[in-house]
């Protein structure tokens, strides 16, 4: 492969492409000369949008075929939302860089309502996602919620068609797609935790490719990797799968700046248990970190609650 050309795996979504766009940028800003070209693949996953994700084998799907192509040497990245990353990578790749976050809130979107109080009794809520539907219900019992699945158009779309009166979305993906006016409420973090990763992008490599690995060092931002680190070492002790009630969140200790500060939680789907654990620590060990607030979430009883969830066709 010649020496100044990248070639980018991509899904087709519009969110997965303005990232793919967004890291091409970023690469010729960086190294002039340099050529990026996008490779676009439709993914297995892409192609069963209307199944629920639980039932698809989960997230995984979404990737493998980007991952083919970077070990058949097709592509030589692929940029994934660090949200949607597997914890394992297969044999000879892995995670180059991540890149500086994107509020990593979520949002409230809703064509008539202001914010999750103000929506009345029995509201219908669009999401999928077990982490917001679990911290939806403990605040309100009361609402309906259902399903919502498609990339972030479709979803949209199934609001202004009136299926739902609101959805929650992550703010990331509807800023970076110029949608931030949908946006009607962003949702505090100590209402909604976000998800492990939320809002960040990642690029996945060959680990023995020096080559892209040093073109693409320009773009790391360390202080959202050890963030995510710390956010995903918590997921991977808790065998966080695909489709989970488990949300984590680190952010620099505003009262030291050499620490993190993680808050998680763990989550009956129905709301009425959520365990929360929290803690702050050397940001050079970020993954210990994340360790010790699984263990925390553990002791307090979350196997049980993940083992119910899972049952016994744990996708990842
Ligand atoms: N699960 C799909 C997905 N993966 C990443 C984002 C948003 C952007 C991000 O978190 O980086 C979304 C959409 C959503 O949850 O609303």
């Amino acid at each position: 492969m010649s020496d100044n050309i990248i070639r980018i795996a991509t899904r087709e979504s519009l969110l997965a492409l303005w990232q793919a766009e967004f890291i091409k940028a970023e690469l010729e800003a960086a190294h002039p000369g340099i050529q990026v070209e996008l490779l676009g693949m439709t993914t297995r996953g892409d192609q069963l949008l209307d199944s629920p994700l639980s039932k698809i084998g989960g997230k995984a799907l979404f990737v493998k075929e980007l991952e083919q192509a970077l070990m058949d040497g097709r592509a030589d990245i692929a940029v994934h939302s660090m949200k949607d990353v597997p914890m394992e990578f297969p044999e000879g790749l892995g995670l180059a860089i991540i890149c500086e976050r994107e509020d990593p809130r979520d949002a409230f979107v809703s064509n008539h309502f202001s914010s999750v109080n103000d929506l009345p009794q029995g509201a219908r809520v669009g999401t999928s996602s077990l982490r917001r539907e679990c911290q939806l219900r403990s605040q309100r019992p009361d609402l309906q919620i259902s399903s919502l699945r498609g990339n972030v158009q479709t979803r949209l779309r199934k609001l202004d068609e009136g299926e739902f009166d609101a959805i929650i979305l992550a703010a990331a993906g509807l800023i970076r797609l110029k949608l931030e006016d949908r946006i009607a409420a962003l949702m505090a973090v100590e209402s909604s935790l976000p998800a492990c990763g939320q809002g960040a992008v990642g690029v996945e490599t060959r680990l023995d490719d020096a080559r892209v690995i040093a073109l693409l060092a320009p773009l790391h931002n360390r202080v959202t990797a050890e963030e995510v680190m710390a956010e995903r070492a918590m997921n991977r002790r808790l065998e966080g799968g695909c489709q989970v009630p488990i949300a984590g969140y680190a952010i620099p200790d505003p009262d030291n700046a050499d620490q993190l500060w993680l808050r998680a939680l763990v989550g009956e789907p129905n709301g009425k248990t959520i365990l929360t654990a929290e803690q702050r620590g050397p940001r050079d060990q970020a993954e210990a970190l994340g360790i010790a607030v699984a263990e925390s979430l553990l002791a307090q009883g979350a196997g049980a609650i993940l083992q119910a969830v899972y049952g016994d066709s744990k996708a990842e």
